[in-house]
């Protein structure tokens, strides 16, 4: 399987560069930057992009058209980007196109096991914690994991998290998703980090996933390079590769 890696000189796009060249069933035929011409990604079975929100959609557009697949970390995917993409492969019935805001599997489980807790708990709030360099927040995973507690409890009729705050100083409790508080650190010798708390009286909860090397990714990515072209559409997350969805 031909494989193109868009953002390849990027901390992911490298990674995943050396994970395709590692595997005995990949090629890698093109490495894009920002300048280069992405027609020398045309031959690839499947790109995987790993650049900017402000830039994906784009780059996805061009995927779709060429009827190349599509694996994407990218993050900054809302409702509206998930509706042109559908819109987009609508066109292209035979085109898989997976986003995943993690590929780490114990992220991936982590937002699993919070999903399940979330209706037990009186209050749930989550810390991302990430490297200074990230260009976006909360993060896609925090983000992804709000929305997902958000609709587990709501559709087991929880209230919202209480909290009599009445005076704020701008940002002190966080990012409202979805009514979930999410926090973000950006802290210098930090890789990729979350942590969902989940209160009652009397009993606390902590969910924690580290990711301490980006190596930790790849094992998703490749799983969703492998995968992608026998998952037609729009698939969100790597949860039904791993049989967990
Ligand atoms: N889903 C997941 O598991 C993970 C997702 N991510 C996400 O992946 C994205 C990238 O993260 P990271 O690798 O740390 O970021 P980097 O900034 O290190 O890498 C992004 C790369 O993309 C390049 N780029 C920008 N525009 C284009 C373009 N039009 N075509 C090709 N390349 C382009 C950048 O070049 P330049 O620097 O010159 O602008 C840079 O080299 C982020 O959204 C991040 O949140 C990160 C880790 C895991
Ligand atoms: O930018 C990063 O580094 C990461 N981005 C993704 C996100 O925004 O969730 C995944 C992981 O947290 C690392």
């Amino acid at each position: 399987m031909k494989v193109a890696v868009f953002g390849a000189q990027g901390r992911m796009g490298a990674e995943v560069c050396r994970a395709v060249e590692a595997a005995d069933d990949l090629e890698l035929v093109a490495r894009i930057d920002v300048g280069d011409d992405r027609d020398q990604a045309a031959e690839a079975d499947v790109v995987v992009d790993f650049t900017h929100p402000d830039v994906v959609m784009d780059n996805l557009a061009w995927c779709i058209d060429h009827g190349i697949h599509a694996v994407v970390g990218t993050t900054g995917f809302t409702a509206e980007r998930l509706d042109t993409l559908r819109e987009q492969l609508s066109a292209h019935p035979e085109v898989g196109v997976l986003v995943a805001a993690n590929f780490g599997v114990g992220a991936v489980l982590m937002m699993r096991f919070a999903e399940i807790a979330a209706r037990f708990f009186d209050s749930v709030e989550i810390v991302e914690l990430h490297h200074p360099n990230k260009a976006d927040a909360p993060s896609g995973t925090a983000t992804t994991t709000a929305q997902r507690i958000a609709a587990a409890r709501e559709a087991a009729g929880v209230p919202a998290s209480p909290d009599a705050t009445q005076h704020e100083v701008a940002g002190a409790r966080g990012a409202d998703i979805d009514g979930v508080r999410v926090h973000g650190v950006r802290l210098q010798g930090l890789v990729a980090h979350q942590e969902v708390l989940l209160g009652q009286t009397g009993e606390t909860l902590t969910l924690r996933h580290d990711s301490y090397d980006r190596v930790s990714f790849m094992p998703g990515v490749i799983l969703a390079v492998r995968a992608v072209a026998d998952h037609p559409g729009l698939t969100e997350g790597i949860e039904e590769l791993l049989e967990i969805a």
